[in-house]
């Protein structure tokens, strides 16, 4: 039986005040949450996160992660970086690193054997434009983005991290997926990881992310292949991401 996993996703939002209290309201409600909790940070803001964080039950990680180790790559944060700094996980692929900054399904594999490498867990996130549902390929939009990961470390690795369906239509727009839709395409991804690993497609923890809140976050756990959430908007208030954390 696989746990639920709720992970929030700052993006560029926060300050060394509103994460106090972020953290201390998240803190404070965490003995109902009946899923495994973690935030991923701005990475400025992991040192602290790490202060406020750790012997707690809330574990944390960045949003993104550079696929070099070290040298003359000026701007990035390497993934031993990260673990200097007792990182769980590094969100990679994300849909507005993807569109906003150019990052390629080779850059997002590269990402994630550097997160693997390093002893982080990758949040893969694939997902589909508005466009590429409405001409009927979602699946082979997910299949190639997850194959350019599956190409480069093997079905194996994606047991060694956790994958995020995010339709990039619902993300911040308040356009949730329903709970089939979304259950359709998670069914789609592990059906494709058993085809070739059957135990790490039993295994791997797949996230719902768009629009997720206290509201639908019950419904959509409860289908088969939803194993949590990861969450945008929602993860900026700790009621708002509690009441997320106390689903499913
Ligand atoms: O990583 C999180 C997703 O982009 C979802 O964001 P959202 O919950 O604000 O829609």
């Amino acid at each position: 039986m696989r746990k639920t996993l709720v992970a929030g996703n700052w993006k560029l939002n926060g300050s060394k005040d509103s994460i106090k209290e972020l953290l201390g309201g998240v803190l404070a409600g965490m003995s109902e949450a009946k899923s495994d909790v973690a935030v991923c940070a701005p990475y400025i803001y992991i040192p602290l996160v790490q202060e406020l964080l750790s012997g707690t039950d809330v574990a944390y990680g960045s949003e993104s992660i550079s696929e070099y180790d070290s040298g003359a790559y000026t701007g990035e944060i390497s993934g031993a970086m990260l673990k200097d700094f007792d990182c769980e996980y590094a969100i990679v692929g994300h849909s507005e690193r993807r569109t906003l900054f150019a990052e390629k399904d080779s850059d997002t594999a590269n990402k994630f054997a550097a997160a693997r490498k390093h002893g982080l867990k990758p949040i893969l996130c694939v997902g589909e434009l508005l466009e590429e549902r409405e001409q009927g390929i979602t699946e082979e939009v997910v299949a190639r983005q997850l194959d350019a990961v599956i190409e480069l470390e093997g079905v194996e690795a994606l047991a060694d991290g956790v994958i995020a369906y995010e339709p990039v239509w619902a993300i911040g727009t308040g356009m949730t997926a329903s709970p089939q839709q979304a259950q359709d395409v998670h069914a789609f991804i592990r059906g494709k990881i058993a085809a070739l690993n059957a135990g790490v497609a039993e295994k791997v923890q797949i996230l719902y992310g768009g629009s997720v809140n206290g509201g639908n976050a019950d419904e959509l756990f409860a289908m088969a292949d939803i194993d949590g959430g990861l969450i945008g908007g929602a993860s900026l208030k700790a009621e708002d991401f509690l009441a997320i954390c106390k689903a499913g």
